[in-house]
């Protein structure tokens, strides 16, 4: 059996960062400085790793990237720090990581973002324009990353049996609804579905988004489907694993690592996303 055709994120976020480097160019010209708010309500490795390459690409952009940290705060005062950060013309994306402190739902916090600031697709009103095919809506950014990847593989999509496994809000159920958009059959299986194994089996392009390690393993992935690992779940030596059996790249025709796959791409497009706010937001 031959190894699976290994993709590089890294290749994939380079693309999308040059793509962002012309627009800086434009608005900083224009003295626009993109800058992005990113608001972190509880502590979690999975977030610190996202929040350091959020802020290390920044600097290698141009963005500025305001990190607040507000751990354990509740709705009420996270919202109003939300819609502040909204409010604030300096600003052109808010994005508030996940996980959410007990108790606090994204129905509570999303609302306070406003529509064009919502770089990470948090806002009800960004997934409603997103399931009617709006380009105006930013989607969140690790949906999109899944669809970058594969159109920079050039996986056709059109006709093609996509399997999701996770029904997340901010992975999952945007992820779906992109792929649908390219005309793909999607499947949307979770932690309730019967014979997880067989459903997954039966995709051409199969999308794990789940946050649980090594969760699709050999006997999900039929031969040569490409696997494509949303999964960014923080192991006890301090690495990241993901949520496909590393023993899949055996079986499957082509396979994004963790780290270095959908990570990486994730990071570009929510750039990409603050700079396109920010070139709207001047009409430039
Ligand atoms: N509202 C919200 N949106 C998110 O997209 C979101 C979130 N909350 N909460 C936390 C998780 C986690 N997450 C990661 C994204 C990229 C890397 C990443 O870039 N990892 C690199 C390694 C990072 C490094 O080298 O420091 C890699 O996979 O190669 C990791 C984790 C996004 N999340």
């Amino acid at each position: 059996m031959t190894a699976a055709h290994r993709i590089d994120g890294r290749v994939v976020a380079a693309e999308i960062d040059a793509r962002t480097t012309d627009d800086m160019a434009r608005l900083t010209a224009a003295g626009i400085v993109p800058t992005l708010a990113v608001v972190v309500p509880t502590h979690d490795e999975g977030t610190a790793w996202y929040v350091r390459s959020i802020a290390r690409a920044g600097k290698r952009l141009g963005i500025t990237c305001l990190v607040d940290t507000l751990h354990g705060a509740d709705a009420a005062t996270l919202a109003g720090h939300l819609k502040a950060r909204s409010a604030d013309p300096a600003v052109h994306g808010v994005i508030c990581q996940t996980p959410l402190p007990a108790g606090v739902t994204l129905a509570d916090l999303g609302t306070a973002i406003a529509p064009v600031k919502d770089v990470d697709g948090a806002n009800p009103t960004s997934l409603g324009l997103l399931a009617t095919g709006s380009a105006e809506a930013f989607a969140p950014a690790t949906a999109q990353a899944v669809l970058e990847i594969l159109r920079h593989e050039q996986v056709p999509l059109a006709g093609r049996r996509v399997v999701v496994v996770g029904r997340s809000t901010v992975v999952g159920k945007p992820a779906a609804l992109l792929l649908l958009a390219e005309h793909a059959t999607v499947t949307v299986c979770h932690s309730r579905s019967t014979d997880l194994p067989a459903l997954c089996r039966e995709a051409d392009v199969l999308v794990a988004a789940v946050g649980r390690p090594g969760l699709i393993g050999v006997d999900h992935v039929r031969p040569g489907a490409v696997v494509v690992d949303v999964g960014t779940n923080p192991t006890p030596d301090g690495g990241l694993a993901g949520d496909v059996d590393p023993a899949v790249a055996a079986v499957a025709g082509a396979l994004t690592p963790v780290p270095g796959g959908v990570g990486p791409v994730t990071t570009a497009l929510l750039h990409r996303h603050t700079a396109l706010a920010a070139a709207r937001a001047s009409g430039r």
